[in-house]
């Protein structure tokens, strides 16, 4: 038995954040990933509110799950109406799922203005809803909607809400903060009151409008729930529900209390970004424990201690939630964060102490011209190889004309090129979609015949940024690109007050860095002694 139970609302209350919505298909694909992880509860929607929540109950059921039960969401029934006629009811029972999870009010105030009803209706809409559900063979999870706003204001009323709940025979209440605005210290001393109160197991459901969702909800089991419902990555009404991939570690590291099995912490990381790529969200790069930049250090002192011994700056080791350490270069690097590279890349050896400053002192005039290597890895590693290990890029640039020429209202781009190529004139030209694209095209037709593997290479994100806007258009840009084999992606960058220069240049480091790491593998392959692990970047 685990100390807690985890419930997972992200395919319901994580569906009704801005932006958020899931096909049936990947709201399964969903429910699998966490069933497999172990969470206890999987809600899968609200079957009274639209076809493709029915559609989910309907496509679950052709699975057979391992540890999760999955649950279906509803609201008491209508005032003045019978539960067994109920619309929403009967959606719920038709889902048929083992277990129904139902709101329902606990605020005088929401009885009064939402409801519409009299407190004493509200009392038998949530007891006869529960005993109905109850009768047709489901367990029943009662939602307190806006518990602890309702027990602010009328504690009493609050009480009996959840009295009719268990008299209707609810196996769990959960206690909600709907509005997400209630503090750290009222809920504990809320969940210690009620829990003195109620003889059914308590859960929370905390929203996150005070951005305190999660402290709150390992509030509430500091003060004795057995159940935490939230959802992945946070996401839902609002500012969002209780972030279950930052409770669940801390839960089990701060506060070794058990919930999903251990074993399962270390697909955090990969269950956080599979369900922001489905729901088409950027993932958060400050997401606590599993957002890119959740063990990323920048400043030179902290990586300086960090190479002392990586507790100094970590909370966790960034392996427990199957995240990892990155070690950024910029203008607040210290020569350890260009010591803690060359460790990464295998390229230390033998580089004088008075080298490493010259190193350092360029990388911090380049970004005070504009250069920013944070995103840029691939750049910041040629020149790295460039300053210490005599490498040359394979081409050089001789000669080069943009054409644009606008004929019939239709913008035309071509780009000619004149390089060397491991010591061959090659002389091209391409047709683009604008200047960079055909620049773009011409350069990697260049190569074609050289390098045919920079087919495989594909742009995958190409950001221009002005950096001194008061200069119009004569200002210094920087463009940084990143570039794609399928496997992994590396990020290059550009400086100049000519965007085709710029542009150029960021394009260049991509192909010349990719082709680095081509030859790099090819050599790992080779066996010992060959040069080792070039790319750390995102694979
Ligand atoms: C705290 C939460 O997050 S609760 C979940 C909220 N989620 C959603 O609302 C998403 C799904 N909702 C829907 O698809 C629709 O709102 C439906 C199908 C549920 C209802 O649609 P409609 O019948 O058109 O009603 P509408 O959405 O306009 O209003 C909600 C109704 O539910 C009633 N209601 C609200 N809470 C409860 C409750 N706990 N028990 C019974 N009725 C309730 C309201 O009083 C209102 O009734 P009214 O139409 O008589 O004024
Ligand atoms: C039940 C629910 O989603 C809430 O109270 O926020």
């Amino acid at each position: 038995m685990p100390n807690v139970e985890i419930y997972d609302t992200t395919l319901r209350d994580g569906t009704q954040g801005e932006g958020i919505s899931f096909s049936a298909k990947d709201k399964v694909k969903i429910a699998l990933k966490l069933d497999a992880l172990g969470f206890h509860y999987v809600e899968g929607g609200y079957p009274g509110s639209n076809p493709k929540d029915l559609q989910f109950f309907d496509l679950i059921k052709e699975h057979k799950l391992k540890n999760a039960r999955v649950t279906a969401f509803g609201s008491t029934r209508r005032p003045g109406v019978e539960a067994a006629g109920d619309e929403n009811l009967r959606q719920l029972v038709r889902a048929g799922t083992a277990v129904a999870t139902i709101f329902g009010k606990t605020w005088d105030f929401h009885v009064k203005y939402a409801l519409q009803t009299t407190l004493e209706e509200n009392l038998r809409m949530i007891r006869e809803t529960v005993a109905y559900l109850k009768q047709q063979g489901q367990e029943v999870f009662y939602d307190a909607e806006h518990f602890f706003d309702g027990y602010a204001a009328n504690s009493a009323y609050a009480l009996a809400t959840l009295r009719a709940a268990r008299d209707g025979g609810a196996a769990r209440i959960i206690l909600c903060d709907t509005n997400g605005g209630r503090m750290p210290d009222e809920i504990h001393r809320v969940v210690s009151d009620v829990a003195r109160e109620i003889d059914v197991p308590l859960g929370i459901h905390c929203h996150n409008d005070c951005e305190l969702a999660v402290a709150n909800s390992l509030m509430a089991v500091k003060a004795g729930v057995v159940q935490v419902q939230g959802t992945i990555n946070g996401y839902g009404e609002r500012c969002g529900n209780a972030n279950l991939i930052s409770i669940i570690p801390s839960l089990a590291f701060k506060y070794r209390v058990e919930s999903i099995p251990e074993k399962s912490l270390v697909e955090l990381t990969e269950l956080s970004r599979f369900v922001s790529e489905l729901a088409n969200m950027h993932p958060m790069s400050n997401q606590p424990y599993v957002g890119g930049s959740a063990f990323a250090h920048k400043g030179g002192v902290h990586v300086s201690a960090l190479l002392k011994n990586p507790q100094t700056y970590e909370h966790i080791e960034p392996e427990r939630v199957g995240n990892r350490r990155r070690v950024l270069i910029s203008e607040l690097s210290g020569v350890s964060n260009l010591l803690y590279k060359y460790q990464e890349l295998d390229l230390g050896l033998g580089i004088e102490k008075e080298d490493n400053k010259k190193l350092l002192q360029e990388l911090k005039e380049l970004e005070n011209q504009g250069y920013q290597f944070e995103g840029a890895e691939g750049s910041f590693e040629l020149r790295l190889r460039k300053a210490f290990h005599g490498y040359v890029e394979p081409f050089s640039l001789e000669n080069l004309k943009i054409l644009i020429e606008m004929r019939d209202g239709t913008v035309y781009s071509e780009a000619i090129i004149k390089m060397n190529v491991n010591g061959r004139v090659v002389h091209t030209a391409a047709e683009g979609n604008g200047p960079v694209n055909a620049l773009d095209n011409a350069l990697r037709k260049a190569l074609e015949e050289s390098y045919p593997q920079v087919e495989k290479m594909q742009l995958s994100d190409y950001k221009v940024r002005v950096l001194d806007e008061k200069d119009g258009t004569e200002a210094v840009v920087r463009v940084l690109v990143e570039t794609g084999d399928g496997h992994c992606a590396w990020g290059t960058v550009g400086v100049s007050s000519n965007i085709i220069e710029a542009s150029w240049q960021a394009l260049v480091d991509s192909i010349a860095y990719g082709l680095l790491r081509l030859e790099n593998q090819d050599e790992d392959e080779a066996g010992p002694g060959a040069i080792t692990g070039v790319f750390r970047g995102k694979c």
